[in-house]
Formats: C-alpha cells, sequence, structure tokens
C-alpha cells in the first residue's frame, strides 16, 4: 500500500516488517567551490519525489561496457557482477517498447540485446529531430565516428539512437515500474510517504535493522524495525548522509563531531565520482529546433495539448537524439604519465550528445544545435561529508569535479571532437558556428571555456562502494 503517515501504517497492524527500502521534488543540493570549475559552486540536483532521480532525470538509458561490469566483478572479486552474469537482469528488467509515433527501428537498435517482458519500459525516439540524418550520415563521412547499432549490448563504441525510459511519450521511473499498482497493492508491500529517515540503528542484537524516521522535521522520531534486514538506497548522498549519522563512518571523525561511532567504516562517503558535462551549443541555419517553442508560449501550448491528447508530438522524447561514446587516441599525450581510466580497449573516455536546441534557456535569438561532451571514465574523486550533526542539516557535496588532469585533458579533446564532429560535410550549410566558443580557440581559451561552463549529469556514484569481503576499503571494510 502507499501510505502518507504512520498512522496509517499502524492501523494495518502489521506484525512483521521483512525489508525496509529507503526510497522516497528536488533536495536543492548545491556544491563546495570546484577548484576545477574556475571556483564554481553548482547544483546538485538529486529526486525527491517517489521514484527519487529516476523521476526527474533526462531519461537517457544506457548500459556500461561490458569491460566496465567485467571491471567491477574484478575489484569486488565477485563474478556475479560480471557483464555476462548481469545481462540477464538486465533483459528482465526491460520492456523495450515501440516508439510513440510506431516508426519502423530497424537498424536503429539490435534487438537480439534487448528485454521485451520487464517493467521498466524503454524506447528509441518517437518523434523525428530534424538533425537525425545528417547525423547518420556524419557517420559515413568521418571515420572517428562510426555507426553503432545498439550501444547497450556491451560494445558501446560509435554513434548511435538514442534509447530512452520512455513508453507511449511518458516517463519510466522507479515509481511508474517497481511502485506501480501491482507492486504496491502486494500485503507485503507498504511505501511511506513523507518519512525522512534520519538514522539506521542497532538493535540488542547489534544488527542494524531498526530505521528512525520523522514525517515532520520537528516533529516525533518514529522507530521501524526490520525482521531481516534493511536494504538502504537513498542513493549516493543520501545514503552516505545517512550512515554518518547513524555512527557508521571514519570513527575519529564522526567522534569529533558528537556522533557516537558504531562501525568504523572510513571509505563512507569517500570516492564520490561523477559524469562532467558542458552544453555546447551551435549557432544554425535553421528555423526548426528547441527554441521555437521555447520564445513562443502559443506554440509551447499547442505541443503541450498534443502531447497531453494522443501522446504524439515533440514532447514524446527527451531531448538529445544521438549519442556518441568515444575514445581519446591511445597515444594521446596524457598516457605517458597516468593510465588509461577507461575498463578497457573498448570502453569510451567521453560522450557527445547531440540535441537540435540549446540545452538551457535560450538566449533571445538564434536557433541551436547542441553537441555536449562529458567525460565517462572520470579519475577526479569527490565526497560527500557532514556539515555538523543536525540530522536535518545539508551533506557537504564536493563531486571534485575536473580535479584531475585526466579528466580535464579528456574533457579538452573531447570538446575537440565535438568541433571535428560539427565540421563534417553533412553540416555543411547548416551549422555556422560553435556558440560561445571560436573554432581557432588556442588551448588556454578552450581551457578557460571549460572551466566557465563545465556542470554534471548529474551520476554521482561510490560514496558507499562495494568492496571484496574482507577488505580493508569499501562498504564491506572492516
Ligand atoms: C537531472 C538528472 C538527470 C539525470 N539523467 C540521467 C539519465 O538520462 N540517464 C540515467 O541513467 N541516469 C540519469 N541520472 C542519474 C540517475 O537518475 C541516478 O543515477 C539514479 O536515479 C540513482 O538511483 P538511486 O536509487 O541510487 O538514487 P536516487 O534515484 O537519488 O534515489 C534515492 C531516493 O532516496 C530518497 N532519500 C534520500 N535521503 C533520504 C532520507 N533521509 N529519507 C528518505 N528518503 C531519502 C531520495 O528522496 C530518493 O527518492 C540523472 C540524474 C539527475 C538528477
Amino acid at each position: 500500500a502507499i501510505l502518507e503517515s504512520i498512522a496509517d501504517f499502524n492501523k494495518l497492524n502489521v506484525k512483521k516488517i521483512d525489508f525496509i527500502v529507503v526510497g522516497a521534488q528536488d533536495w536543492n543540493y548545491t556544491t563546495t567551490p570546484q577548484r576545477g570549475l574556475n571556483g564554481r559552486s553548482i547544483a546538485y540536483n538529486r529526486g525527491f519525489v517517489l521514484g527519487g532521480s529516476s523521476s526527474v532525470n533526462y531519461m537517457v538509458y544506457t548500459r556500461g561496457s561490458k569491460e566496465d561490469y567485467d571491471r567491477w566483478a574484478k575489484v569486488t572479486k565477485d563474478n556475479t557482477w560480471s557483464w555476462d552474469n548481469l545481462v540477464p537482469y538486465m533483459r528482465k528488467n526491460e520492456l523495450f517498447s515501440p516508439p510513440s509515433d510506431g516508426h519502423n527501428t530497424t537498424g536503429q537498435f539490435d534487438p537480439a540485446v534487448h528485454g521485451f517482458h520487464g517493467i521498466n519500459a524503454v524506447s528509441l525516439a518517437g518523434f523525428p529531430s530534424p538533425v537525425d540524418a545528417r547525423v547518420i550520415e556524419t557517420t559515413t563521412q568521418l571515420a572517428e565516428y562510426p555507426f553503432n547499432v545498439d550501444m547497450n549490448s556491451g560494445y558501446q563504441l560509435g554513434i548511435g539512437w538514442g534509447q530512452a525510459t520512455i513508453k507511449n511519450g511518458s516517463r519510466s521511473s522507479s515509481a511508474t515500474s517497481y511502485l506501480a499498482p501491482q507492486f504496491t497493492s502486494r500485503p507485503n508491500l507498504n511505501v511511506l510517504l513523507h518519512a525522512r529517515v534520519t538514522r539506521v540503528l542497532q538493535t540488542n542484537s547489534g544488527a542494524i535493522r531498526t530505521v528512525e524516521f520523522v514525517q515532520d522535521i520537528n516533529g516525533q522520531r518514529f522507530t521501524l524495525t526490520a525482521e531481516k534486514e534493511v536494504i538502504l538506497s537513498a542513493g549516493s548522498i543520501g545514503t552516505p548522509n545517512i550512515l554518518l549519522h547513524s555512527g557508521i563512518g571514519n570513527s575519529s571523525t564522526l567522534t569529533s563531531m558528537g556522533i557516537k561511532p558504531v562501525h568504523n567504516l572510513p571509505s563512507v562517503g569517500q570516492n564520490l565520482s561523477d559524469h562532467c558535462l558542458i552544453f555546447l551549443p551551435f549557432l544554425v541555419n535553421s528555423t526548426d529546433t528547441f527554441e521555437n517553442a521555447e520564445r513562443n508560449a502559443t506554440l509551447a501550448a499547442l505541443q503541450f495539448e498534443e502531447w497531453n491528447t494522443s501522446r504524439t508530438g515533440p514532447l514524446v522524447d527527451n531531448p538529445l537524439s544521438h549519442i556518441g561514446w568515444l575514445r581519446i587516441p591511445d597515444n594521446s599525450s596524457i598516457f605517458e604519465r597516468f593510465p588509461d581510466p577507461a575498463a578497457g580497449p573498448n570502453t569510451s573516455h567521453y560522450e557527445l550528445i547531440v540535441s537540435n536546441g540549446l540545452l538551457g534557456p535560450p538566449p533571445p535569438t538564434g536557433n541551436f544545435l547542441s553537441i555536449s561532451p562529458a567525460v565517462v571514465s572520470p579519475v577526479s574523486r569527490g565526497t560527500v561529508t557532514l556539515s555538523s550533526s543536525d540530522l536535518f542539516a545539508d551533506p557537504i557535496i564536493d563531486p571534485n569535479l575536473l580535479g584531475s588532469e585526466v579528466d580535464f585533458f579528456i574533457m579538452r579533446e573531447a570538446l575537440k571532437s565535438a568541433l571535428r564532429f560539427s565540421a563534417a560535410p553533412a553540416w555543411e550549410n547548416y551549422v555556422i558556428s560553435p556558440f560561445g566558443l571560436n573554432s581557432t580557440s588556442t588551448d588556454a581559451e578552450i581551457d578557460d571555456f571549460i572551466r566557465q561552463n563545465t556542470g554534471t549529469v548529474y551520476h554521482p556514484v561510490g560514496t558507499a562502494s562495494m568492496s571484496p569481503k574482507g577488505a580493508t576499503w569499501g562498504s564491506r571494510g572492516s
């Protein structure tokens, strides 16, 4: 059942709680000033809603490369995390669905690598983007950007059609899939809304099976104790925040903050890794881009009406049409001093995201194309730490974006790659010029542009990281 309050829960008179799943619009977090971004602090979105960030994200469906998962297996010394062992679960989860416009998708994805009977819907775009043909033409013109029919096959390199967690023009999230009515109506699943977890606590046996929470920040604290286990899934910011307040973290740091240590696990909140991104717009010779509806309320209302009545039109999709997964050359000078950060030779260093418009608030005039680079094998590591023992204070979030020389080098090369992509013959008479950057910019000018414009794709991970059993680090450390 979906429950509004603990009082509603108590009325159910539940005798035994097997599992407690901590899940819940935005937490409104801001990062610390980022050294790699000229000291800028940036917004750090996290979903504050049922379904968490899956209810607010860009809906891009991308698996990692085979090598990424195989590296997980190696790091954890646990082969269940390998690609071969995880793919059956990816398939089981996936409900690959026709696009909203029902167009023929032959040659736009590989059915052999998808699941068609799961609950998390995935589909190709359901409204043609005016730049589709030029992107595909580019893959035939520049050897550097080969076409990849399905970036989610385990082999990700190349340019392919974007897949999104969308069905019939609507978002498929954890809230619409795992928490769909057929599941929340199960007698052994209750979802308590408006509950904010403050800590996880030890029972008399020492096991951590009790969850402490409030329904009103100034109100009573409640506890529930699970018969079997508590699965803490509050995301890469919420999870370490709760653990640290619970005394699970670096014991000496916790003691200095007045928090009683329960378990010394110094890795909690460390090792934060994220994908940094630059929205890279190009001024184009077109009148058919996102900017039209963004500057014209009547057109926007018409598009919304179309979506609302028939789930057709431009609003059935997320704002990107194609993605490229690409590597900097193996002989890049950065590798003379640093190891290759990718999980293997078939794993990308950076992503190029193609959109038929400027991502973000549009300037008063001009039509745009974006080819936005993101660093996807990042080396920089940041932290989530406590600002105080106040259970409701925001944690201190330092993703350390572009903190490493390797990530900066890759971002610079990715940005130059986006400029090369836009210079393919396919874009002749279409792309006028990069916006905010000159194609003859010096490295120093590009570097300054990067520091001033880099943000994030909001993919923080690693703050409660997996580790081999018995390791002295990570979630299974001593
Ligand atoms: C703007 C944005 C765009 C993104 N775009 C994409 C994309 O296109 N494709 C993609 O694959 N990924 C994308 N991501 C990342 C993706 O959404 C996340 O990686 C994923 O949702 C993480 O899942 P999670 O369950 O670990 O954490 P979350 O989804 O963040 O879920 C954590 C849940 O725990 C709740 N919670 C936290 N603390 C507490 C507490 N104390 N008490 C109670 N509840 C609590 C939160 O409210 C939330 O509901 C994006 C993220 C954002 C924010």
